[in-house]
Formats: structure tokens, sequence, C-alpha cells
């Protein structure tokens, strides 16, 4: 992806909190802090987020791979340019429209996650006027073999308008040679490696967190959330 792309907008989480100070009482799940990191680096992690049930979750999520019914991702729906495993090699599965449905009696530990996930959607809205009433859920599976995604925006003029991103990692017992951590392009230049770890939430900026995934060398499992 070009670095040349048109940008949208970023959102300025702490300017619309401090226009209204008495949302900050209504904040559980992020500290100011965070949102000021949010606006500043683009990007929060958030350790433990659900506890010992990912082990229950990534249980879930592999049924879904044993089962065939992770593909080949698509990206871009207007160019057949970006659907190409040299591009991104993971394989995945919408869980958003229909499937969302059946989520309850086919994955309720995974439902419950995503329920969990969507509440901070929630408490973006209330806090900080973030008004997003839609979202997209993907699960997805590097399964090895080198698999990665090379350095993109999840949003940009012309692509999906997402604000936020939310990933949840579940790979119980990561180990630095398994690779696959998510690299972050740094405005300056620099880069942080977030490791895939289990139980970890990373939250970014959609239209301004610069990302990719090293490859990966062991299945390496995420649940992706965007924030319309
Ligand atoms: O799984 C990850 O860490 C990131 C995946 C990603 O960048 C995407 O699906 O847009
Ligand atoms: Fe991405």
């Amino acid at each position: 992806m070009s670095k040349d792309i048109e940008l949208l907008p970023a959102y300025d989480f702490r300017g619309h909190l401090s226009k209204n100070p008495n949302y900050a009482r209504k904040l559980r799940k992020f500290s100011i802090n965070e949102l000021e990191a949010l606006d500043g680096d683009g990007w929060i992690i958030k350790d433990n987020f659900f506890g010992q049930d990912v082990s229950v979750v990534r249980t879930e999520a592999e049924s879904y791979y044993q089962e065939g019914r992770l593909q080949s991702s698509e990206m871009g729906q207007h160019t057949g340019a970006w659907n190409d495993n040299k591009t991104r090699g993971d394989v995945i599965i919408w869980l958003n429209g229909d499937r969302r449905n059946a989520l309850e009696e086919k994955s309720p530990i995974m439902n419950k996650l995503i329920q969990k996930i969507d509440s901070l959607r929630k408490e973006l809205n209330e806090a900080c006027e973030l008004d997003s009433h839609h979202t997209q859920i993907q699960l997805a599976c590097y399964p090895g073999s080198a698999t990665h995604y090379v350095t993109h925006l999840d949003s940009y003029v012309g692509g999906a308008r997402r604000r936020v991103t939310v990933l949840y990692y579940m790979n119980l017992g990561w180990k630095p040679e398994d690779g696959g951590c998510l690299r972050i392009h740094k405005s300056d230049g620099t880069t942080f490696d977030v490791e895939p770890i289990a139980d970890r939430l990373l939250v970014f900026q959609s239209r301004r967190v610069w990302h990719e995934v090293l490859p990966s060398y062991s299945h390496r499992y995420a649940l992706a959330t965007w924030f319309y």
C-alpha cells in the first residue's frame, strides 16, 4: 500500500472528552491516559482483557479452521491487486451479519468476548461522542509458513471508513520464534512490535496507525473488530 493514499481525519478522543468533563465519570473500561494515548501515539495495549476463557476462545477459533470455514482473505473490494498471499497470507471468516446470530450457539465464549469488545465501543460513544453504530468482526488465522500481511492502514479515502481497530490475540504459549508480531510504524520512522500473546487487546486509530503482521511460524489467531 503506497504511503501516498489520501487519509481520512483521525478521531480526537481527548478533545471530545474535555468538551464534556462530566463524561470522564462514564469511563470504566478506558482510562483518561489511554484516551490520551489513542490521540497521541494512536494505540494502546490492554493485557488480561478477557481472562482465562482465552483458552476456550482459542479452541472455538480452531474449530472454524478445522471445519475449513476460514478462507483466504480479500483486500480492497475495488481492485483484485491486493488479493494475493504475497500481500496477506491469513485465512479469515467474517462474524458479523447472519453469522453473528449463529455465534451464541456455535461459539458461546467467543460471543461473550465479542460483547465485551462491543462494550468498549459503547463506552467511547457515551464518553467521547464517538457515535459509532456499525462494526465489522473478523476471525483470522495466519497458518505459519511465514504468512504475513504487508504494511497498510485499515482505513483511507476510497477504502472502508473505519475509525477504530481492536485486535484480540489468543496465542497461548507464544514464543519469539513463533513470529507474527504486529509491527507498528510510528510517524517518527521507528517501529514498535506488539507480540500477539494470549489475552492481549490492541486498540488503535484505523486512520493513522500504519502496521504489518510479521511472518508467522505457527498458527496465529486474532479476532479483529472495527468500529466505523
Ligand atoms: O492480526 C493482526 O495483528 C493485524 C491484522 C490486520 O492488520 C488486519 O487484518 O487488517
Ligand atoms: Fe490491519
